[in-house]
């Protein structure tokens, strides 16, 4: 699926103070391309993701999903979107501690029109000995893949991260970013990845730079990397 904005505006409104967290930004993101997004602190990252899925309103400008226009939508009309098109990953994992690995996957895949194979999934993001485990007795890395799997089990058109492996120590890091990879590659899923680490970028079809709420530079990768080929810094 693909996503295009055409001069997104966002003005957070605090009593008297406005914060032009976006300022007239344009930007094309093709079906099945994966997209870094980097920016220091501050620099309207996740607001920008948050505008574009659809998670908070633009103060101005559109934002286009293959040929649907979201930014028009009711709230109601938005969530239905949301359900039947996107996959989040956030730093934080959500997962339901009461419920085992498979009965969390199983949420995930029960909201999707085409959902994949629950136990396929597991297998994919390498859980399969840890099924009827709960979370708590998984360590950061693992449950982050868990909550990917649920994030992804509808068989998502796209997938928003936000710092999925703002947590993690490397090698974990690397075993989360391998997985989302092969999720762009093997399912063409539409990936946007918010991150501090500028070794990501490397993984990215183009590397969108943001700077005070604008797009500073947008960076082709001639040669992309696997995630496991990539420094961590
Ligand atoms: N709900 C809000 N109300 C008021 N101002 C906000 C709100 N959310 C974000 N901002 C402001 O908008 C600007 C962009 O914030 P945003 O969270 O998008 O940055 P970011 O690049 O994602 O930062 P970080 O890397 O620290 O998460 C900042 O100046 C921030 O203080």
């Amino acid at each position: 699926m693909s996503i295009k904005l055409k001069n997104v505006n966002k003005i957070y409104k605090t009593g008297n103070v406005e914060t032009y967290a976006l300022k007239n930004v344009s930007l094309e993101i093709k079906d099945g391309e994966f997209i870094v997004i980097l920016g220091a602190s501050g620099s309207g990252k996740s607001t920008l993701l948050n505008v574009t899925s659809g998670l908070d309103n633009p103060s101005s400008g559109e934002i286009i999903f293959n040929d649907e226009i979201i930014s028009n939508h009711s709230s109601k009309e938005l969530t239905k979107f949301r359900r039947d098109n996107l996959a989040f990953i956030f730093q934080q994992y959500n997962l339901l501690q009461n419920l085992t690995v498979k009965e969390n996957v199983e949420i995930g895949a029960s909201i999707g029109k085409n959902p994949f194979n629950i136990d396929e999934i597991i297998e994919k993001v390498g859980l399969e000995d840890k099924k009827d485990s709960y979370p708590s007795q998984l360590s950061g890395g693992q449950q982050q893949r868990v909550s990917i799997a649920r994030s992804v089990a509808k068989n998502p058109n796209i997938m928003f991260c936000d710092e999925p492996t703002g947590a993690l120590d490397e090698e974990t890091g690397k075993q989360v970013l391998d997985i989302i990879q092969k999720m762009n590659e093997e399912f063409k899923t539409t990936t946007v990845v918010i991150t501090h680490n500028p070794n990501i970028a490397f993984m990215a079809d183009r590397v969108i730079k943001m700077n005070s709420g604008k797009i500073e530079e947008i960076v082709k990768n001639q040669c992309k990397k696997n995630a496991f080929e990539i420094n961590w810094g």
